[in-house]
């Protein structure tokens, strides 16, 4: 089958969107791992597939999959991109969209510039929920990776994070630390992890590792992580720009009980096909 698609990244984190609602098509595992092979197929961090809601509250269904063709239950750079694509394919009109995700419903709100700002929910500490194999909820917890004793934030943002502070981003061996966070016993379904760098109250500096995909440009769901983790000690103070080696976040949380807001830019590449 060939499949229409557009190509789009939200801060250098990229993506291939391909609308399954007006197109008809089941896709596996070794389909997305083509589509992302930056060699042999597209190439993309993640495939973002558009798809009617499951429920009558909802405008869309939005489904994640990483390069390694792994299904995930969010992605923020990727919700961006959502917002835009469904608008300029003429899916929707709406200013506000509501999408349900694999981790629940996140809401849309399209701005100016291309710019889009996303509730993505409020984040999640308590270690089973994560999930994170801790006897009980700490602010933090060390954890051994690459010949190093890390301390780390662990939350999920429906997905998976590992945060830990650096003095300098720059400095880190991100090819050998990554996966062995990534692939950390403690993570029975591995982590996306982040190394932030504290530069004042109101910004931070991050580089992600990615589950399932590797050092991305930038991730919307770590920025969340480390924004909230970097509030919880202590750190920051709300309304963090989060500067990604892609471009800039900023991110909102006003504390337990309420959603992270995350606000950032969404770019289209070009539109393609491809043969499945
Ligand atoms: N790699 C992530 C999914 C994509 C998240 C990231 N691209 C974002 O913008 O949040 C995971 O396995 O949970």
């Amino acid at each position: 089958m060939i499949l229409k698609f557009t190509k789009m990244h939200g801060a250098g984190n990229d993506f291939v969107v391909i609308d399954l609602i007006s197109q008809r098509c089941k896709l596996r595992s070794r389909d997305f791992r083509k589509i992302a092979d930056r060699r042999f197929g597209v190439g993309c961090d993640q495939i973002l597939l558009v798809e009617p809601p499951g429920s009558p509250n909802v405008d869309f269904r939005y489904r994640i999959f990483n390069a390694d063709g792994g299904e995930v239950e969010q992605c923020g750079n990727g919700a961006r991109c959502f917002a835009r694509f469904v608008r300029d394919k003429k899916l929707t009109a709406k200013k506000v969209i509501s999408v349900e995700t694999a981790s629940g419903v996140i809401t849309l709100r399209v701005r100016d510039q291309h710019q889009v700002e996303v509730d993505m929910g409020a984040p999640e500490w308590i270690p089973a929920r994560i999930p994170f194999n801790a006897p009980a909820e700490q602010d933090s917890y060390q954890i051994e990776a690459a010949g190093q004793s890390l301390e780390i934030g662990a939350v999920s943002m429906g997905n998976p994070h590992a945060v830990t502070r650096v003095d300098d981003v720059d400095a880190l061996d991100l090819d050998s630390l990554g996966p062995q966070v990534e692939n950390h016993g403690d993570f029975p379904e591995r982590v996306n992890a982040g190394f932030m760098q504290v530069i004042s109250e109101r910004e931070i500096r991050l580089r992600v590792f990615e589950r399932g995909v590797g050092e991305t440009l930038a991730c919307g769901t770590g920025a969340c992580a480390a924004v909230v983790y970097g509030l919880k000690r202590g750190w920051l103070r709300d309304s963090v720009t989060v500067q990604l080696p892609g471009g800039k976040l900023s991110i909102s949380w006003p504390g337990d009980g309420h959603g992270v807001i995350m606000t950032g830019p969404t770019a289209v590449v070009f539109e393609g096909t491809i043969k499945v």
